[in-house]
């Protein structure tokens, strides 16, 4: 014990300089995550570790040329990426209040039960920490308030919009019409339909929520981490989306496959 408070003592600039980098990169990850900056930046970190290793085994040509490279791709990276930083910020921002999200949470799950009432096919995915980006990019652009009224204009089979799915972050529906990748479980019946399997397949890929109203039987599911629970009773759904969302709930350990709220599911792939 005493060797660690003479190790703090003696470095504790060092620690604090490292501890403060940490979470810029930490903070930078969550702001472009999912989009294509976050490949670049695990490109320069790469680059940081090259330079290093060059430098302590006395490489002296590849260390010069990437210490050149390095100020200027950061450059670069600041420069190229500004959209997306800004556009990362802004979410940051969104995710604060409980009372945005509960809004939102009310305002999903009323669309889905008209959805569902109506036989509307439909296909909601709710960001979380991993950004969906690519996936908003694939669709057409919205950036407007969560509202029930919102998202059943989108999925009614005369919208231009209504094919694919829509992308909620935080308050704000970012996309419609956007295309997910579709599972390639194996163990998924031939009968499960695409609008499933493209729920499955981004909640395998992503922590985000995605809950689908099929057209063919109006049931509502929710996919998440790769199991999608079928059938649930529309009124659970918002009970079931706050209890993963927001943290007062998250806190009682309700959470999607924990067996409190599995009650109402007939099926579970
Ligand atoms: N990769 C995809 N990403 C987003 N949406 C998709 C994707 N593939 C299909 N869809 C949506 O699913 C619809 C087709 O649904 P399909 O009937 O094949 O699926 P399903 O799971 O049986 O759903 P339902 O029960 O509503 O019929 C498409 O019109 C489209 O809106």
């Amino acid at each position: 014990m005493a060797g660690i408070i003479d190790f703090i003592s003696l470095y504790w600039d060092t620690l604090l300089e490292i501890g403060i980098l940490w979470v810029t990169y930490y903070m930078l990850f969550l702001i472009l995550s999912g989009t294509m900056a976050e490949q670049v930046m695990k490109g320069i970190i790469i680059i940081v570790v090259i330079v290093a290793v060059t430098r302590e085994i006395n490489l002296v040509i590849i260390n010069w040329i990437l210490t050149k490279l390095l100020p200027l791709s950061v450059v670069a990276f600041f420069i190229i990426f500004q959209p997306e930083l800004r556009r990362g910020l802004a979410r940051l921002g969104r995710f604060g209040g409980n009372n945005g999200k509960k809004a939102a949470i009310g305002e999903i799950s009323k669309a889905t039960m008209v959805l569902s009432k109506k036989k509307v096919g439909g296909l909601i995915a709710i960001e979380r920490k991993v950004g969906l980006r690519r996936y908003v990019e694939s669709g057409v652009g919205i950036d407007a308030e969560v509202t029930s009224e919102l998202i059943n204009t989108i999925f009614v089979t005369s919208s231009p919009l209504h094919d694919g799915g829509i992308i909620i972050s935080g308050d704000r529906i970012e996309a419609a019409a956007c295309l997910f990748p579709l599972t390639q479980n194996t163990n998924i019946p031939k009968t499960v339909g695409t609008r499933h399997r493209a729920a499955i397949g981004l909640s395998e890929e992503t922590d985000s929520i995605v809950i689908v109203v099929s057209e063919e039987t109006g049931n509502i599911s929710v996919a998440i981490g790769g199991r999608i629970t079928r059938d649930l009773e529309p009124k659970n759904v918002s009970k079931f989306l706050e209890g993963i969302l927001l943290p007062r709930h998250r806190e009682k350990n309700i959470s999607f496959n924990s067996p409190s709220f599995c009650l109402d599911n007939k099926e579970e792939l």
